[in-house]
C-alpha cells in the first residue's frame, strides 16, 4: 500500500528550477535511501513533500490520515536559550509528557529528557530530533541527513536505531543520506537524485549503477570498494551461503513489488 506518491514533481527557486519531473513513491514500512551530491535538490524535495516549497509541476499525493514525522537537515535552536530536551519535544503540538517520555524510549534516549538541548552530544542530539519526529506516532519518517556529524559507528548505530523504529512501530523511513555504504544495509531501496531521478532500486543495484557511479565514482571510490571487497569475500569463501542469504532477502523484502534493476535516464 502506497503512503506517499510522488508525480512528476517540479520545484523552482526563483528561476532555477532545482527538482525536474521527480517521481517517486514510498509504500507501508519501507526504508528508502535518497542519495545524490550537494545541491541535487534532496531537501528541496523533502521541503515540497511536508509543504514547505509549492510544487511548480506535477503533485504530490499521501495517504489519507498520513502523519509525517520530519527531522530536519539543519535545527536552529539559539545556544544562550536554555531549554531542556522535554519541553523541546512537546512545544511543536503541545505533546503530552507521556507521549515525549514514550518517543525518547523508542529513540533510545530516555535519560535526557532534563538535559539541556545546547549540552546534549552529537549523537544524543540527533536521537532527541528523532524522538521528536516520533512524538505523533508518525506512518512516515522523513529524515534529511540524520547522521551529519556522527562518526561511522555513530552512524552505523542510528541506522540501526531506525531499523527498530520501523520494526516496532511500522513507520516507512525516507531519508537523505550522503553515506550510502553505510546505510546500504538499513535500505530496502535507495533513489539516486540530481535534479531527477538518476537511477533507482535495491542499494547494490544503485551502488554499480554508472549513473551513480558518474556521481560519486571518487568521492566515495574508497567505502564502495571496500563494499565490494566485503561482497567478493563472502563469495569467495562462503559461496552458497551467501547466495541463499541474498536470494532469501530480496523475495522477503522487494521482489513482489518493486522491479530490481529499473533505470531512468
Ligand atoms: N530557499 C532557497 N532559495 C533559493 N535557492 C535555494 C533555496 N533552497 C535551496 N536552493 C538551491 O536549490 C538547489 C538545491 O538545494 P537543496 O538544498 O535542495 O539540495 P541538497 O541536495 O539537499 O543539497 P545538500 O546535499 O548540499 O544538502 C541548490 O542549488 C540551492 O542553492
Amino acid at each position: 500500500m502506497t503512503l506517499l506518491s510522488v508525480e512528476g514533481l517540479g520545484v523552482r527557486h526563483g528561476a532555477t528550477e532545482v527538482l525536474h519531473d521527480v517521481s517517486l513513491a514510498v509504500d507501508r514500512g519501507e526504508i528508502v535511501t535518497i542519495v545524490g551530491p550537494n545541491g541535487s535538490g534532496k531537501t528541496s524535495l523533502f521541503r515540497a513533500i511536508v509543504g514547505a516549497v509549492p510544487a511548480a509541476s506535477g503533485r504530490i499525493v499521501r495517504a489519507p490520515g498520513l502523519v509525517v514525522g520530519y527531522l530536519p537537515q539543519r535545527l536552529h535552536v539559539d545556544p544562550a536559550l536554555p531549554i531542556t530536551v522535554e519541553r523541546f519535544l512537546r512545544l511543536p503540538g503541545g505533546a503530552s509528557r507521556a507521549d515525549v517520555t514514550a518517543a525518547l524510549a523508542r529513540a533510545g534516549v530516555p535519560e535526557i529528557a532534563r538535559r539541556q538541548m545546547s549540552q546534549l552530544s552529537g549523537g544524543q542530539l540527533q536521537r532527541a530530533l528523532l524522538a521528536r519526529a516520533l512524538v505523533a506516532r508518525p506512518g512516515l519518517l522523513l529524515l534529511d541527513e540524520p547522521t551529519a556529524g556522527l562518526d561511522q559507528p555513530g552512524s552505523a548505530a542510528f541506522y540501526r536505531l531506525i531499523e527498530e523504529v520501523r520494526r516496532e512501530t511500522g513507520c516507512a523511513v525516507l531519508m537523505i543520506s550522503h553515506e550510502l555504504h553505510v546505510v546500504m544495509a538499513a535500505s530496502d531501496r535507495v533513489i539516486c537524485l540530481n535534479r531527477h531521478v538518476c537511477c533507482h532500486g535495491t542499494p547494490e543495484h544503485v551502488s554499480s549503477a554508472p549513473e551513480y557511479r558518474a556521481l560519486f565514482g571518487t568521492g566515495t571510490g574508497g567505502a564502495l570498494a571496500l563494499y565490494r571487497h566485503d561482497h567478493d569475500h563472502h563469495h569467495h569463501h562462503a559461496h552458497d551461503h551467501h547466495d541463499h542469504d541474498h536470494a532469501h532477502h530480496h523475495h522477503d523484502r522487494h521482489a513482489h513489488d518493486h522491479p530490481e534493476h529499473e533505470a531512468a535516464d
